[in-house]
């Protein structure tokens, strides 16, 4: 028999999620730097790929696919180091135009998704965290029609906190200062997306 998924559930559920998508990290480095950097658009952009990526490991951790995980550890593996080798690749990659001035032309949009996206399926924690939370949030049995609601509602407040951050961030004091700043801000970057990368590959 089904239980059902109770609205307090679903806000127990949404506090973590807040607590967890600002916690200082990679992806929230990312989006700061993209937001700033290229704007609201190329920051939401982002924001969109990496809450994609992160409600699609909530969906796996619904379905209960965190099993295989223990099954074969090398998916983990596997997908850690890709996880890593894209972070160090966009910290190489951040590090080597810290001297070129942006370029007039927003960074097109389609690869910003695409980059938030790889981000944060690059991230396997994200699945065995979404694991965790859930079992304790929610009530065992749940319907396909809860995993859908908890998976749509996730998806959202990634969204709406992506959003509402892009909006905070784009003006033109916070714009001015990147640029005026570029070289030693993107260097900043660079080394923390770096270091990021590598602690994936060390940690067990
Ligand atoms: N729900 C998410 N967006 N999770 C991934 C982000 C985790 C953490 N805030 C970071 O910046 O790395």
């Amino acid at each position: 028999m089904s239980v059902s998924l109770t609205l307090v559930d679903l806000l127990a559920f949404n506090a973590v999620l807040i607590a967890a998508i600002a916690a200082p990290g990679a992806a929230l480095l990312y989006f700061v730097k993209t937001t700033v950097a290229s704007g609201r658009a190329a920051g939401i952009a982002t924001g969109l790929g990496l809450g994609t990526a992160a409600a699609l490991w909530t969906l796996a951790a619904l379905l209960g696919l965190e099993a295989v995980f223990a099954l074969f550890p090398w998916t983990y593996t596997a997908l850690k180091l890709g996880g890593a080798a894209y972070l160090i690749w966009i910290a190489v990659q951040t590090w080597r135009h810290a001297r070129m001035p942006l370029g007039d032309a927003p960074a097109p949009r389609g690869r910003a998704v695409l980059s938030g996206l790889l981000l944060n399926l690059g991230n396997p924690k994200s699945m065995l965290f979404a694991a965790a939370v859930i079992v304790v949030v929610f009530p065992q049995g749940l319907a396909p029609a809860d995993i859908a609601v908890i998976t749509l509602n996730h998806w959202l407040l990634e969204l709406a906190f992506y959003a509402g951050f892009a909006l905070l961030l784009d003006t033109g004091p916070a714009r001015r200062g990147y640029l005026r700043l570029k070289p030693v801000l993107d260097r900043v970057a660079a080394t923390l997306l770096g270091a990021l990368g590598l602690r994936l590959i060390l940690e067990k």
